[in-house]
């Protein structure tokens, strides 16, 4: 094993020992030795399969019948989850071969961020993953499963169910991926025309026949954004079938796949002699394996909160700085849009998770030795699927990348580093995604201009106020202010003043989507201005650095100089606080933790 993920890893066993041992004590006593429906009364029972089948119904009256719970993403709003719709069919088909019966045990909601992205929905998208793992504890305390199925691809979803599905981490669990749709208009056309718009050069009609060129079917978009990163991480982690994630929906393979994962939950019961629990797949290891697949693929910064309140889910504590650690030593291995020009189809035409983990495995940076739904050890995930006339069988996958403009070695990654970077100095922490950001861009020092919200920015960009070298101060965009929305929709605008040759960058205690690129965005800035962060008292025309390559974000300004300015009131933040559902939000804005402790609800804050 290459020692700094050894170390790393120690040090988060160490760090999580009580945590971890209260989670383990917690998920040991929720295990039942027979099938968890005989704990319930008659009554509940007969509720319980009062609609089944009789073949169903008689099954789930005997002992030995395994029931599987599944928990789905379902909606036509995500092209990723549409695919979804028929699959509790597909499942309930296959464990019924095995003579066993599957249920939806609950739906839980799915936001999607393009669909939202700038607008004022996109304000309920990061509470949206905490919603979805409580209202995966909802679906699951029926109690008369045995294993369970998760359903769901997409940004918060992945995050959300696995977070609640490990509050039931007794359960032999499997997450079934639903698969990208087939490459459409390129993603660098799609943001060059976004460009173009932003500029006024080309119309509405013009975009809209672009956009939607890009995204054209059912199925997950083709970016490397936090929904694909998702499947991935999950992947890497041992939940997903080896080479499940990236193969199209409403083809013969993913329905192979999809009746293979039903019947895996299935046969890693107690009933069938291969118990294997979620709480033993998601240990310290596979976290750690799930930051291994983030660095080296330069996926989403979203995980830098999806994977620390995944983590502690589990009753382990990781922080950013066991990000940068590994990120100092993982390579580059991928480059997929927007850290490069291909998309996520690409990366599985050139030899996918299968060449990746065999790599990375190669040269020490996963741990092999952890529990899969496979069995133990990571090396299943080598292999990669397909039909051998109606047969679902694994090979071996490529030993040499199909296309090393997409998918390198480690012998010749595109980087030597993951390319994500903490930051620190006198504005805060927060991080920087650098694998998308050319090596002239890491470094920006120039005056501040300061948006308390970020139409304030788009509407100086129409004025033609923003012609000029800047860092953009986009504040009180933190969880606890407006919940912490994504300001992708900033991106064209940044990057065309970019593309003018202007110095520019992003500095905000919001998010960037994983889909965000070329221009340098210091982000998920913490303590956030609404709660007395140092962004609070920036000033328009104050000297700021981002030093992307050394790790630093600072104002010069004299210490007690700014010091002794008073924050600014941010009152913009009221009108963001009603409407569209978000005065309902209102109880986890004041609950919610900070960025680098996962921006949750669940977990009080330690900083
Ligand atoms: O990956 C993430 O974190 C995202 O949130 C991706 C969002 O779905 C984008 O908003 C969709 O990409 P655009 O069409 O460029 O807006
Ligand atoms: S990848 Fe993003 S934009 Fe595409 S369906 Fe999923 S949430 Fe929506």
């Amino acid at each position: 094993m290459h020692p700094t993920v050894e170390q790393v890893t120690q040090r988060i066993i160490d760090r999580s020992r009580s945590s971890r041992g209260d989670y383990l004590q917690r998920m040991k006593a929720a295990e039942e030795k027979g099938v968890h429906r005989s704990r319930l009364s008659c009554g509940n029972l007969a509720h319980g399969f009062a609609a089944c089948g009789q073949g169903d119904k008689q099954a789930l009256k005997l002992t030995n019948a395994v029931n599987v719970g599944m928990v789905t993403a379902y909606n036509d709003m995500l092209s990723a989850h549409q695919p979804y719709e028929h699959y509790p069919e597909q499942v309930r088909e296959a464990v019924r071969e095995l003579g066993s019966v599957a249920q939806v045990a609950g739906g839980v909601p799915a936001m999607c961020d393009g669909v939202t992205q700038g607008q004022p929905g996109m304000e309920l998208s990061l509470f949206s993953r905490d919603v979805i793992a409580m209202s995966t504890a909802v679906a699951l305390s029926h109690n008369m499963f045995d294993a369970a199925l998760y359903l769901g691809v997409c940004d918060k979803i992945v995050p959300g169910l696995l977070m609640g599905a490990l509050s039931f981490g007794h359960l032999p669990t499997v997450f079934v991926p639903a698969g990208p749709m087939p490459s459409g208009l390129p993603n660098k056309e799609k943001a060059r025309i976004r460009q173009l718009y932003a500029e006024g050069k080309v119309g509405r009609d013009a975009l809209l026949e672009c956009e939607s060129s890009s995204y054209h079917s059912a199925g997950t978009c083709t970016f490397y954004g936090t929904a694909n990163t998702n499947q991935l991480v999950v992947e890497l982690m041992g939940l997903h079938l080896p080479g499940s994630s990236f193969v199209n929906p409403g083809t013969p393979l993913r329905e192979a796949l999809t009746r293979e994962s039903a019947q895996r939950a299935v046969r890693n019961t107690a009933q069938n002699g291969r118990f294997t629990p979620l709480y033993e797949v998601v240990d310290e290891k596979a976290i750690v394996n799930g930051l291994v697949a983030l660095l080296a693929t330069g996926g989403s910064t979203n995980h830098t909160m999806h994977l620390v309140a995944v983590a502690r889910a589990a009753g382990i504590v990781i922080n950013w700085d066991d990000f940068s650690d590994l990120s100092a030593v993982v390579p580059l291995l991928a480059r997929i849009y927007p850290n490069g020009e291909a998309d996520i189809n690409h990366f599985q035409a050139a030899g996918g998770t299968a060449f990746l983990v065999r790599e990375l495995l190669a040269a020490g940076l996963l741990h092999e030795d952890v529990a899969t739904i496979m069995g133990r050890g990571l090396s299943h995930y080598t292999r990669e699927p397909f039909l051998d006339g109606k047969q679902l069988v694994w090979r071996e996958g490529p030993e040499t990348s199909l296309d090393e403009a997409v998918l390198r070695p480690v012998a010749e990654p595109f980087s030597q580093d993951g390319g994500l970077k903490v930051l620190g100095g006198n504005l805060g922490r927060g991080v920087v995604k650098i694998s998308a950001v050319a090596p002239e861009h890491r470094l920006v020092e120039a005056p501040a201009i300061v948006f308390d919200d970020q139409d304030q920015l788009a509407e100086a960009f129409k004025r033609g106020e923003l012609e000029r070298d800047f860092v953009a101060v986009v504040r009180f965009q933190g969880p606890g202010a407006i919940g912490m929305p994504e300001l992708h929709k900033l991106t064209p605008y940044l990057g065309t003043l970019q593309d003018r040759g202007f110095k520019v960058a992003l500095v905000t205690d919001g998010r960037m989507s994983g889909a965000s690129g070329k221009v340098p965005a210091a982000i998920h800035v913490w303590p956030e201005a609404s709660k007395g962060g140092a962004l609070a008292r920036v000033r328009d025309g104050d000297i700021i650095r981002l030093d992307a390559g050394a790790g630093r974000l600072e104002v010069l300004v004299d210490e007690a100089q700014f010091a002794a300015r008073s924050d600014a009131c941010g009152d913009e933040v009221l009108r963001h606080q009603a409407g569209m559902g978000r005065e309902l939000f209102a109880p986890l804005r004041g609950q919610v933790n900070c960025a680098e402790e996962g921006a949750s609800i669940f977990f009080a804050t330690e900083s």
